[in-house]
C-alpha cells in the first residue's frame, strides 16, 4: 500500500488544452502547485497512447511529480509509471497488483456507497468520489456525491479521499472542510488562459481551509 499524501491532482485532457500543447500546460500546472498528474487518453491508440505517456514523464522527472496512468495497464507498466486509476468498469485492483508488482499508488473511483466495503476499495491507495459534481467533461457517471455525500464517505472510511468533477477555485476551500484530502482537476486548469496561476489559485485556497 502506497502512502498517499497529495493535494492538487492534475487529470489530463488534450481536447480541454485549447490547441496549446499538453507537456507545456502540464508543467506550467506543476509550477503552479499540482503535485499527481494522471494521463487520461480515452481514444488514442496504445501505441501512441505509450509514447504521449513518456514525453510527458520525461517531463515530470525533472520536478519528481509522479504520473498516473488512467485504465491502461500495459501503458503505465511499460512506462514506469508511478500508478494507475480504475474505476468501476476496468480491469480490477487485484488484477492489476498480480500483473504489475511495482504498481505505486493504484487509485479508484468509487460510483455506489456499497462498493467501499468492496476488495477494489481496500487494495486501493485513495478513492476517488466520482463526480463530487456533474460536469461536462465526463458525462457516462452514476452518483453526484455533493459535499454532504464527502462528509458522509469521510464518517466511513480512513482511506484518502480525491474529489472530482467541477472542481474550481471557487468551490476548492468548501470541498476540502467537506472532507476530501486532494482535489482532480481538468478543465478548471486544462482551459484556463494561464494554467500555471489557475493551479496557484487552487492551491492556495486547499492550503487555506
Ligand atoms: C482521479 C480520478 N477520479 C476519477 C476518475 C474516473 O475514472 P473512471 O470512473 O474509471 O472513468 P474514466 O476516467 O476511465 O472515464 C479518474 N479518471 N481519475
Ligand atoms: C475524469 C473524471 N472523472 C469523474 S469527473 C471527471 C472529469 C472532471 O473534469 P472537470 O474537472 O473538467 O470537471
Ligand atoms: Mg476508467
Amino acid at each position: 500500500m502506497a502512502a498517499f499524501n497529495h493535494k492538487l491532482y492534475l487529470v489530463t485532457d488534450d481536447a480541454a488544452c485549447l490547441g496549446r500543447d499538453l507537456v507545456t500546460v502540464v508543467e506550467a500546472a506543476v509550477l503552479g502547485g499540482v503535485d499527481l498528474v494522471q494521463i487520461r487518453e480515452k481514444y488514442l491508440p496504445e501505441n501512441a497512447f505509450l509514447e504521449k505517456t513518456l514525453r510527458l514523464k520525461e517531463m515530470l522527472d525533472k520536478y519528481n511529480t509522479p504520473l498516473i496512468v488512467n485504465d491502461n495497464l500495459q501503458v503505465a507498466s511499460r512506462a514506469g509509471a508511478a500508478g494507475i486509476h480504475v474505476g468501476n468498469n476496468d480491469i480490477a485492483p487485484a488484477e492489476i497488483l498480480q500483473q504489475w508488482s511495482a504498481c505505486g499508488i493504484l487509485g479508484y473511483s468509487l460510483e455506489y456507497e456499497e462498493h467501499l466495503q468492496s476488495s477494489h476499495v481496500k487494495l486501493a491507495d485513495y478513492v476517488a468520489l466520482s463526480p463530487v459534481f456533474s460536469t461536462p467533461t465526463k458525462t457516462d457517471t452514476v452518483t453526484e456525491w455533493g459535499l454532504d455525500g464527502i462528509t458522509h464517505i469521510r464518517s466511513l472510511t480512513t482511506k484518502p479521499i480525491v474529489a472530482i468533477g467541477r472542481v474550481n477555485a471557487k468551490n476548492a476551500g468548501n470541498i476540502i472542510r467537506a472532507g476530501a484530502d486532494c482535489l482532480a482537476v481538468v478543465s478548471a486548469i486544462c482551459s484556463a488562459p494561464a494554467p500555471a496561476k489557475a493551479a496557484e489559485e487552487i492551491r492556495n485556497e486547499i492550503e487555506k481551509a
